[in-house]
């Protein structure tokens, strides 16, 4: 290779490994002194055309890298019988690629040699040329915060305030319980019974819709009456008389629907031989009567004065008043 063909590459400037001069006799072939030697001490010898074109700088000394007394017992140069490589200084400034600071007890450690001579780690030569170990990742500490001496992971939660007061919410306030409304009045016990069996509200529903049954109390085919407040408080359920009320100023038979009652049939008695109106819808003003008591439908509620002939009628206004 010709003489100059080392400072196209960057000649001596950075060598990693070199190795230590030997002791060769010096020749002026630079051919053999390229192939025989490192890099810059082929330059150094190619003093000739080449060497002038270059200013090549003197050969670095070799680093001795073990330096620990313990680790240079069995270093016996003597015995070697093939050149030993030698890390070599830079004489241009390289750019510090660690990231931290080697750690000398873990290399030294690699590197013990057995007692037989052997190295057991990386060659000394390359010890210096080598990258360091990689910084340790980092552990998860929380930031510190002022008054913190929590060593706690960074992954768990950030600490609390303690001893913070907990918001009062009443006594015998639960807080697992709803928050409370706007009306501190408890709720009522519920008054319903236990009806019978084959009373159930579905079991009304399936009497009450069936076109068979006659609910009114009434003869057949009856028309709807007009009940005056006369006739309406003798209906009270006793004496062998159905019971009647008046809801919506209609007149409704509630015998049938006693024993289907959920609130009981006591309850649904204080109704009966009035108007009830007010009474129902105290109570539950969401329940349909209408659906309900359709076929139980006596008549219409009138006055006295109001009450011709003891029937609601057939005139159109009856009906109309009847729906
Ligand atoms: C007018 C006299 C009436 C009185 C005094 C009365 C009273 C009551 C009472 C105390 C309850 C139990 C409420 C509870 O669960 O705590 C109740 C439930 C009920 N009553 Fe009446 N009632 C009357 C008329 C009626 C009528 C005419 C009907 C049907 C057309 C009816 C249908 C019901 C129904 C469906 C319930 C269950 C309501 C529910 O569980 O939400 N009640 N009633």
């Amino acid at each position: 290779r010709p003489a100059w063909l080392p400072s196209l590459f960057g000649g001596p400037s950075r060598p990693l490994i070199a190795a230590p001069p030997r002791e060769t006799p010096e020749t002026d072939d630079a051919d053999t002194v390229t192939r025989d030697k490192p890099r810059h001490v082929a330059a150094e010898g190619a003093n000739g055309a080449a060497a002038a074109k270059v200013p090549m700088p003197p050969p670095p000394p070799p680093v001795i890298q073990h330096t620990a007394p313990e680790l240079d017992v069995d270093d016996d140069d003597d015995e070697q019988t093939t050149p030993k490589a030698a890390a070599a200084t830079l004489n241009t400034p390289v750019p510090a690629l660690a990231l931290s600071a080697p750690e000398p007890t873990t290399r030294d450690a690699s590197e013990k040699k057995k007692p037989n001579g052997v190295t057991t780690g990386a060659p000394s030569a390359s010890a210096s040329t080598l990258m360091p170990p990689p910084p340790r990742p980092p552990t998860l500490r929380p930031l510190p915060t002022a008054g913190s001496t929590t060593t706690s992971s960074s992954l768990a939660p950030p600490p609390r305030a303690r001893n913070l007061p907990i918001p009062a919410r009443g006594p015998g306030c639960s807080t697992l319980a709803p928050p409370p409304t706007h009306t501190s009045k408890p709720a009522k016990p519920s008054r319903a019974v236990v009806l019978e069996p084959g009373h159930s509200p579905l079991d009304w529903a399936r009497l009450a819709n069936s076109p068979t049954a006659d609910l009114r109390g009434l003869a057949a085919g009856s028309p709807y009456l007009r009940v005056t407040p006369s006739m309406l408080k003798k209906m009270t359920g006793r004496k062998g008389k159905d019971a009647w009320t008046v809801l919506g100023g209609k007149v409704y038979n509630m015998s049938p629907y006693l024993p289907f009652h959920p609130g009981g049939q006591p309850e649904l008695l204080r109704g009966a031989g009035r108007d009830g109106t007010r009474l129902f819808g105290e109570i539950h003003p969401w329940v349909n009567y209408e659906g309900m008591l359709a076929a139980c439908l006596v008549g219409i509620f009138v006055a006295e004065e109001e009450e011709g002939s003891g029937e609601a009628g057939t005139a159109a206004g009856d009906m109309e008043a009847m729906d």
